[in-house]
């Protein structure tokens, strides 16, 4: 996938302020996303093998959507971006087009919280946010797999982000993180890497965007709006937010290795 554009750019991939912009972006995306999956009910078969078999398949409807969709975007290098990490790595193929130089920013690392990511997707935030008492309805659980997949992608590129934040914070204090990391002090890390006033900036942002795209002008979409702007926030506040920073100091926790200050 040749989103990444800033990612070929040396003055742009580690610039924290244009990170930070990439972040802002992806509320966008995860909030659109939310709000087309939630038009439809809950569909919880489509999360469980047993309850709905797939053909030649093990995995139910969701895994079996996401992963073929992965197989087929790894055809176009998307995992090759430094920003994209897979569910469903064993079913990745090799690229049709040629690989990218994209300017070399993180180090060597095998960061992925996606596993984690979609359990927490499944049972708890989907359940927080698919609040219509809607029955659910064979007839949309393609649709709804479809939404999740787009959606699921989309949170897991902002969460994995959290390896440029971490990268950006590391170079801007070296010395500080070395101490840290060399004595795997994870709590320590995790403090240094918080930012309070930028989280609650996130949180006040999601909940103006999550009312505003969630309101038609002419109140077509009626009182309560397309999406329940208190579950968008409880995603991230609960959620986003916290795994975004435990990919910061996992990514951290390996940055000193094979490096002049590893011990
Ligand atoms: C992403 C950053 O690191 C941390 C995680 C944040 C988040 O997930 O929104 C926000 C601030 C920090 O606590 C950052 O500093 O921008």
């Amino acid at each position: 996938m040749d989103h990444a554009i800033d990612l070929l750019d040396p003055g742009k991939a580690l610039d924290l302020s244009n990170i930070r912009f990439q972040l802002i972006r992806l509320e966008d995306t995860i909030t659109f996303h939310l709000i087309e999956r939630v038009q439809f009910p809950l569909n919880t078969p489509i999360y469980d093998a047993s309850a709905l078999p797939i053909p030649d398949s093990k995995l139910s409807l969701f895994d079996w959507m996401l992963s073929e969709q992965e197989r087929v975007h790894s055809r176009v290098r998307r995992y090759q971006s430094p920003d994209e990490y897979p569910f469903f790595p064993e079913v990745l193929e090799t690229p049709i087009l040629p690989p990218l130089n994209y300017v070399k920013t993180l180090h060597p690392n095998d960061v992925n919280v996606n596993a984690k990511l979609k359990q927490y997707y499944i049972h708890k935030i989907l359940p927080a946010a698919c609040t219509s008492a809607r029955k659910e309805a064979q007839e949309t659980f393609g649709s709804s797999a479809t939404c999740d997949v787009y959606l699921l992608q989309a949170l897991s590129r902002r969460i994995h982000f959290g390896k440029f934040v971490a990268e950006v914070k590391f170079r801007t204090e070296t010395e500080r993180f070395v101490e840290l990391i060399r004595k795997k002090d994870t709590e320590a890390i995790g403090d240094a890497i918080t930012n309070s006033q930028v989280e609650k900036k996130v949180l006040e942002r999601l909940k103006l965007k999550a009312k505003t795209y969630g309101t038609d002008p002419d109140g077509a979409s009626g009182d309560g709006g397309k999406v329940d702007a208190d579950a968008v926030v409880a995603m991230y506040k609960d959620f986003v937010i916290p795994l975004t920073k435990e990919v910061e100091v996992d990514y951290l926790l390996q940055r000193l290795d094979g490096t002049q200050w590893e011990q």
